[in-house]
């Protein structure tokens, strides 16, 4: 994309209202394992966040990396099981899981090293940060699979005080310090509460949610949450998005001014979405006053 010098300008320009709103303000980005297939999109997901940090935003990259463990848990011969959309976490799957999550967490840190601002990579063991207890899945005993409890976000302030980015990966302890496997979603909702988050962005494979899956044009592009809400309990919604949907109704619930899915696919999705006045994806707020608040 070739722009003339007078476009650059009125690009810049139109981010400027939003460099000043979110000055200082926590965003948090969930980075799902899907949106983490191709090398070069993955750079440019970095820079995005990178170049963030660098004019004043307090961001916070939580991510997943559920095909990355599926991959390691197919090359020891097993085979990856879900329910719901989570995964049956038994004692060899947690090992391996608990391994690919902090070689994605570490191979992130790098990329924002790279560019030239610190990062730190933590589960959520480090700093106590995450506590569960064992989660069942429609009264199924999925294994090593936590449920968030409790969320304590020193750690977290204090990286941010001290200007380094967080970069964290879905592990959770319980009463007696037993590893978990936390569905990254889950796991970037609870951490997004607990830091009173501005903003929350789902990075995902699909374009937004859509009101009919099978039908392309029907993307939303905005929803009111008791909306939302009501799509999700219509039942129409299925796949990994409903639960997504849910995280994202009960992050504004608690707090979190404006959530956001978006297409990991798209090139420098996270820095259109924050610096356009249109944004892409779908967003989901509180009412129509916040919403004018931040698109004017
Ligand atoms: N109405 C819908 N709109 C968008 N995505 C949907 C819808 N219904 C089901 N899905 C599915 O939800 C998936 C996104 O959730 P998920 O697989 O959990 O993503 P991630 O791995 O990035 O967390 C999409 O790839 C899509 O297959
Ligand atoms: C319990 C559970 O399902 N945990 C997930 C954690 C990783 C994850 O959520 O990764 P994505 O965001 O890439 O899907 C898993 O094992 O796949």
């Amino acid at each position: 994309m070739n722009l003339e010098p007078m476009q650059k300008a009125a690009v810049l320009i139109e981010a400027l209202p939003y460099i000043q709103r979110f000055n200082r303000k926590i965003v948090v980005i969930k980075y799902g394992g899907s949106a983490m297939i191709d090398e070069e999109l993955k750079k440019k997901v970095i820079q995005d966040v990178a170049l963030l940090k660098l004019v004043g935003f307090k961001p916070i990259i939580v991510h997943g990396g559920g095909k990355e463990i599926s991959r390691w848990v197919g090359k020891v011969g097993m085979e990856p099981h879900f329910i719901n959309g989570l995964r049956v976490t038994d004692e060899p799957t947690m090992e391996i899981a608990e391994m690919v999550l902090n070689k994605v967490n570490k191979s992130l840190v790098q990329l924002v090293n790279e560019l030239g601002i610190k990062a730190v990579g933590i589960s959520g063991k480090d700093g106590m940060m995450l506590k569960c207890h064992k989660k069942y899945s429609g009264g199924q005993d999925i294994g090593y699979v936590g449920e968030i409890d409790q969320v304590d976000p020193e750690l977290i302030h204090e990286l941010l005080e001290k200007d380094f980015l967080p970069i964290i990966c879905p592990i959770a302890y319980d009463d007696h310090f037993q590893s978990y496997n936390i569905n990254a979603d889950d796991a970037a909702c609870a951490i997004a509460r607990a830091v009173k988050a501005e903003k929350l962005a789902f990075l995902t494979d699909v374009e937004g949610v859509y009101r009919d899956f099978e039908d392309k044009d029907s993307l939303i592009s905005e929803m009111e949450v008791e909306e939302a809400q009501e799509f999700v309990d219509s039942g129409s919604l299925g796949g990994g998005m409903l639960p997504k949907l849910q995280n994202c109704i009960d992050a504004i619930k608690n707090g979190v001014s404006r959530v956001h899915i978006l297409d990991g696919r798209i090139p420098h999705c996270l820095l259109l979405e924050i610096f356009t006045d249109k944004g892409i994806g779908t967003a989901i707020y509180n009412s129509k006053e916040d919403e004018r608040y931040y698109h004017g």
